[in-house]
């Protein structure tokens, strides 16, 4: 299979700190691809990096073969969409307003918007759920409200590769299953890549086909989730002790984090 994303001997930092350190690990073409770490690991300056918003300090970044940074802006955005963590509100919007800014890269000359545009924004509203709200402004929205709107918005770019930064963080239950429902179904119809930051390993584990363990900047592993999620590679990672068992659901992990006062009563304290 074609990879998506290559990245190779990657480092990154901001000003004198570095942050990502010779990171090496691709994403396939169609992939369903997790990045998980704690707090700080640099998650989503990896992100930000594949986006090409960030220069490496050395080594590379290549989206279906090709160097990031010899993309043109217009080109970028037509391949890749990046759902940042916080999506500043500068002006407020209304829903519509916002999930049609994703037209933005195929738009022609005088950048308006034609019916086609329109038909897109709102396939992208009813993919997403968010119809009902569109001509709400994003300001007066729900966290929740506000990723799916942010999501459609990135449908509606029409990219080839989806990078989330940890969208379903706001999410209740129903709509974290939904949403990530949706992105499996987007990468089953439409062979859509996607690369997403997530805390949530059980979600992680149940959706994604591989995922990256980081750790300060460096991977810890990489492989399918069954094969990676094991207590020793996540004791690894995030310093705490966990127990790996099988999901009910099927033949993936679950991730229970264990509390402290069962460590304590283990060691009879
Ligand atoms: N714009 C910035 N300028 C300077 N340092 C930054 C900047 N953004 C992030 N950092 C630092 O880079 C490191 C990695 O941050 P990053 O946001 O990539 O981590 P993360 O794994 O996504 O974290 P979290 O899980 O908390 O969202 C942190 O030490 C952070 O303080």
């Amino acid at each position: 299979m074609k990879a998506a994303v290559t990245v190779e001997s990657l480092t990154v930092g901001y000003g004198k700190e570095t942050v990502l350190h010779e990171l090496t690990f691709h994403v396939e073409a169609g992939e369903f691809f997790v990045v998980c770490g704690p707090n700080g690991s640099g998650k989503s300056t990896l992100l930000k990096a594949v986006a090409g918003l960030l220069r490496p300090l050395s080594g590379t970044v290549r989206l279906f073969g090709r160097d990031v940074a010899s993309f043109g802006k217009r080109e970028l955005a037509r391949l890749v969409a990046h759902v940042p963590q916080f999506v500043p509100l500068d002006f407020p919007f209304t829903v519509a307003e916002v999930v049609l800014m994703g037209r933005s890269p195929h738009l022609g000359l005088f950048g308006l918007e034609g019916k086609s545009d329109m038909e897109k924004a709102r396939e992208a509203m009813e993919r997403t759920r968010v119809g009902h709200l569109e001509t709400r402004t994003v300001d007066r929205l729900s966290g929740g409200e506000r990723q799916r709107v942010f999501l459609a918005q990135a449908l509606c770019q029409e990219p080839r590769i989806l990078l989330l930064d940890e969208p379903t963080a706001a999410l209740d239950l129903s709509h974290q299953v939904n949403f990530m429902d949706i992105l499996e179904d987007l990468r089953s119809d439409q062979n859509l890549t996607i690369a997403m930051v997530s805390h949530d390993l059980n979600l992680a584990a149940m959706y994604g086909e591989r995922a990256l363990l980081l750790k300060a900047g460096r991977a810890v592993a990489s492989g399918p989730p069954g094969e990676i999620f094991t207590f020793a590679s996540l004791e690894e990672t995030y310093g705490c002790v966990v127990v790996v068992s099988v999901n009910p659901l099927g033949g993936f992990p679950q991730v229970t984090p264990v509390p402290r006062r069962y460590l304590r009563a283990k060691a009879g304290r």
